[in-house]
């Protein structure tokens, strides 16, 4: 393995050959900063600007890939650092090609029919073989194309925050590249998280509440949630016809390829979910031969199945980092994060993280006691409370995976302390609903409960911004299963 040529106590360049790339990992609170000092790169699809430092951090992976050859500056101790000559790029770049054709097609004023739709592509692949990268390259090229083309980029792995926190499925259009500076916000910025730090190119995105990183835990629900987002996309579409044509990029959960486990009937319910929700007409199956098998058999017929390779560099994820970027893509919510510059980085320098407007993005969050009756929680699923004693004689306890159970958070049983909550996006309408209806409700906020006066009937909560309680019909909230920490 070749190394960079010093050129400074913390600073190394590395020179890079065409179709090449420069792959990096970091430890925990280590941070690096690279520089294009000549030619043209870019880090997932989203082109560096030569002479500006990007600074990467919170145990970020990834890598700088040039066409035509480059020269970076780097800065900082990452805990590896090489050189790759062979890369996928050549294939991800004949993808987008392919899709640009079908964008292009669709604008052409023929009568509307299968041949002339925009793409809509589901990305499926297992576990650490690139998904998200892929979804984050296509989509990033298809911006830089120069058609003004603002992709939909729609993520329904609750395991990961995408714009926000994990335990949501959401989507958001795509107008400026999408950065990689940190897994604490794999996507970019999003508006919703405080209004009072916007970065210009922070998005708004529509989002729902799963409430778990595992797409097993409640298989209905998420169905339930992709069909709304889906629905939701759909009508938003029909109102956007230009909009449309730049066309949709999915990215799924690894559980969506794996076929050992008994899951594997909600895997393709849960395929099937997106395949109509989205109607999608382009399905990229990452490095798998069996599940490209499987995905040819069942929809070969009607859509372009197309097996893609898996990069050599992608890093395997093991749980406990997967658990500390759930943490930190919550904590990122609350408070933003701010990025330190590696040592040896002059002070002078004007480094920017992933090319994101601001090197400090800190909140401050607010704290708030609010009465149990102004906001009332909810969980999705519990199995009813009698106990089966106390059942009539021949009924069976319900258990229903869908049915929304009011909690009492002054109950020790209610297990609500420190509890990530999803505040629902209400209208005047909602005043009168039947429970149900909250499955469908899109979100406003996350909160987390940080205490409980038992007596007082109140609670705290903490909230990027104060949100107004009382004076009104009670807010919901739902809660899932990730906890809230101080310490990120
Ligand atoms: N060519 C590369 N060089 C270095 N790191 C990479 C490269 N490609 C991907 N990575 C990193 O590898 C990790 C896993 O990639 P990614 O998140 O795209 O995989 P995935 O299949 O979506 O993962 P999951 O199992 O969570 O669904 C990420 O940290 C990503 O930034």
């Amino acid at each position: 393995m070749s190394g960079g040529r010093q050129v400074g106590p913390h600073t190394r360049e590395w020179v890079l050959g065409p179709d090449t790339e420069y792959r990096f990992e970091l430890d925990p609170g280590t941070s690096l900063a690279i520089k294009l000092v000549r030619g043209r790169a870019e880090v997932f699809g989203a082109e560096l600007v030569e002479g500006k430092t990007l600074l990467f951090a919170y145990e970020a992976k990834a890598a700088v890939f040039t066409w035509h050859g480059c020269t970076l500056e780097v800065t900082g101790a990452p805990s590896t650092e090489y050189v790759a000559d062979e890369t996928p790029m050549a294939a991800y770049a004949n993808v987008h090609v392919a899709l640009e054709k079908m964008r292009v097609r669709a604008q052409e004023p023929e009568p509307a029919s299968d041949d002339n739709e925009p793409p809509r592509v589901l990305v499926l692949g297992p576990e650490n073989s690139g998904k998200t990268t892929v979804c984050k390259i296509l989509a990033n090229y298809a911006v830089r194309a120069g058609q003004g083309w603002e992709p939909l980029y729609i993520n329904v792995d609750p395991s990961e925050g995408g714009w926000t926190v994990p335990g949501t499925i959401s989507a958001a259009s795509i107008t400026v590249p999408i950065p990689t500076a940190s897994p604490a916000t794999p996507l970019g910025n999003a508006a919703t998280s405080s209004a009072s730090t916007l970065a210009a190119n922070a998005l708004t995105p529509l989002v729902y509440w799963y409430g778990h990183a595992d797409t097993k835990r409640n298989p209905l629900l998420l169905e339930r949630l992709i069909r709304n987002l889906g629905e939701n996309v759909g009508e938003r579409q029909d109102n956007d016809p230009e909009g449309r044509l730049a066309g949709i990029i999915i990215d799924t959960p690894s559980s969506f390829a794996s076929s050992t486990t008994s899951g594997a009937d909600h895997r393709l319910t849960l395929i099937r979910a997106c395949v109509d929700a989205f109607r999608i007409n382009v399905i990229l199956v990452v490095g798998h031969e069996k599940l490209n098998v499987e995905m040819q058999r069942t929809y070969g017929n009607r859509m372009s199945v197309v097996k893609i390779p898996k990069s050599g560099g992608v890093v395997e994820l093991d749980s406990s980092y997967r658990h500390r970027v759930q943490t930190a893509q919550i904590h990122n919510y609350m408070y933003g994060q701010a990025f330190s510059p590696p040592q040896g980085l002059g002070p002078l320098v004007q480094a920017t993280p992933g090319g994101e407007a601001a090197l400090e993005q800190r909140l401050a969050p607010s704290s708030q006691v609010v009465s149990v009756e102004d906001l009332v929680i909810y969980r999705i699923g519990e199995e009813s409370m009698a106990p089966t004693s106390a059942l009539p004689i021949g009924a069976t306890r319900t258990v229903s995976e869908l049915v929304p159970v009011r909690l009492d958070p002054t109950q020790p049983g209610a297990r609500l302390h420190s509890a990530l909550l999803a505040l629902m996006h209400q209208s005047a309408e909602d005043a009168e609903r039947y429970d149900e209806e909250l499955l469908d409700m899109q979100v406003a906020g996350f909160l987390a409960l940080t205490g409980v006066d038992a007596k007082a009937r109140k609670m705290t909560v903490l909230a990027p911004t104060p949100i107004p309680f009382g004076g009104g019909p009670a807010r919901v909230a739902i809660v899932g299963s990730f906890e809230w920490t101080e310490q990120s």
